[in-house]
């Protein structure tokens, strides 16, 4: 493509993560920076929790020869294919795997966390001290970081981790189906940092220099807001803002939406991984589209609710009807994502849901199971389980203090 233009410096964009979502994301990231080889560097890494695998017999791959296991790693880069989390999808050449965190994330500018939510805390932690200060991150989970003492979206949790601005990537996504190039959208949410100069006169340090950005965070179930100082990227790199993140993340299969309301966008993907366990037992029940629909119903309304009482100050209600992040996206969950496929097993096998996640997911991880778990404690501890019916009822579903067939009256107290 074309020259630097008044830029010396390329990003290179780093993705932490290699599962079903992680691989797909990697994949279009990596298109796109080879498309885009004035913006980018070419070759990216991708970061994998190392494992032994066997290649499959029904995959071209599969050599009789060989018959230890092999390292995930190992076999991504010489057969450019995700044997175990996106099998049959050919990966580009310019896609590196990489055991080691530190080589992973090493000199990156943009870094795409895709991990299963329960994973993020541990290999932030890890990461610490080993990224550019400037780095700036995306977050592609689809979870929430909740306690019984306050709620932060995961761009939040790794913000404050790695001491970087952290926006979100999520929207109707079944990885496979975006794997295999089926036209889908996303949105991006970005609100870029400021330079301190032109913060609002209430929150402008004196003492902050040129260099100096400040992004307004979150705080806690209050509404305030902290004031967290970040490094600005230098100057030798295009800035890293909405038309950037596009270029990174838009193919012809995969249209991008590039939004500011990061936590409209991530609540929406966490919460609606409860409702589509709800929908998918619902449906193993045999009751049909219009108990499913009934559910999907309370359920966006929940999320909503939810999303305005702890994040009324920031979110833009409107992402929960108007964007792929939304509704869309927990129409498609309830279709025929993973939370809402093993669901609706265990109630036609009479299975616990831990244990079709098992035999089914080949290792990977459902995120409503433990999302409906960490939402129920926060609720509980604020005593506002009952605002919050359907939520409360998958909970008690999951912990065996209720039965499927009472969901319909529970949710119409
Ligand atoms: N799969 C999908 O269709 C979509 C998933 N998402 C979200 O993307 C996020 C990542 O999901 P997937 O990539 O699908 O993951 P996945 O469900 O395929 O999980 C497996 C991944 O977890 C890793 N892992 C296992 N133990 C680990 C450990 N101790 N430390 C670190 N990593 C470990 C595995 O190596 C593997 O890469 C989730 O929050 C999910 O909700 C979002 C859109 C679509
Ligand atoms: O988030 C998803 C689709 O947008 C996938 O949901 P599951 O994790 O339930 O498969």
């Amino acid at each position: 493509m074309g020259s630097l233009g008044p830029y010396q410096r390329k990003h290179k964009v780093a993705v932490v993560g290699s599962g079903n979502w992680g691989t797909a994301i990697a994949k279009i990231v990596a298109e796109n920076t080879a498309a885009n080889s004035d913006v980018f560097q070419e070759k990216v890494e991708m970061w994998v929790f190392e494992e032994d695998v066997e290649i499959p017999k029904t995959s071209q791959h599969y050599d009789p020869a060989q018959t230890s296991p092999q390292k995930l790693t190992e076999v991504i880069n010489r057969i450019h294919e995700n044997v175990k989390y996106l099998p049959g999808i050919p990966l580009p050449a310019n896609l590196h795997a990489s055991p080691s965190l530190e080589e992973t994330v090493k000199d990156s500018t943009i870094l795409v966390f895709n991990l299963p939510h329960q994973f993020i805390i541990k290999t932030c932690e890890q990461l610490k001290g080993k990224i550019l200060p400037y780095a700036r991150g995306i977050s592609c989970i689809k979870g929430v970081d909740v306690s019984e003492e306050g709620i932060n979206l995961f761009s939040e949790t790794i913000g404050k981790t790695l001491g970087i601005y952290c926006g979100a990537l999520s929207g109707a996504n079944i990885a496979n189906e975006v794997a295999q190039e089926k036209w889908s959208e996303t949105s991006v949410a970005y609100d870029a940092p400021t330079l301190d100069s032109k913060a609002p006169t209430p929150q402008r340090s004196p003492n902050a220099s040129q260099t100096d950005l400040v992004q307004f965070e979150h705080k806690d179930t209050s509404g305030q807001f902290s004031r967290v100082k970040l490094q600005a990227l230098p100057s030798e790199y295009p800035p890293v803002d909405h038309a950037v993140l596009k270029t990174l993340f838009h193919r012809h299969y995969f249209h991008v939406r590039v939004v500011n309301d990061v936590a409209g966008v991530s609540i929406s993907g966490a919460l609606k991984n409860i409702v589509a366990l709800a929908a998918g037992w619902v449906d193993g029940m045999g009751w049909g589209d219009n108990a499913k629909a009934a559910v999907m119903r309370v359920g966006l309304m929940e999320m909503v609710r939810f999303g305005e009482k702890f994040f009324g100050a920031t979110i833009d209600t409107r992402t929960f009807t108007e964007e792929s992040a939304g509704v869309a996206d927990l129409i498609t969950s309830c279709s025929g994502g993973r939370n809402f496929r093993c669901a609706k097993l265990s109630v036609e096998r009479n299975q616990p849901i831990g244990e079709v996640e098992k035999s089914e997911l080949n290792g990977q991880k459902l995120q409503g199971t433990l999302t409906s778990a960490e939402v129920n404690k926060f609720l509980k501890k604020q005593g506002i389980e009952d605002q919050f019916p359907l939520f409360t009822a998958v909970n008690r579903i999951l912990e065996g203090k209720m039965s499927v067939a009472d969901i319909p009256s529970h949710i119409e107290r």
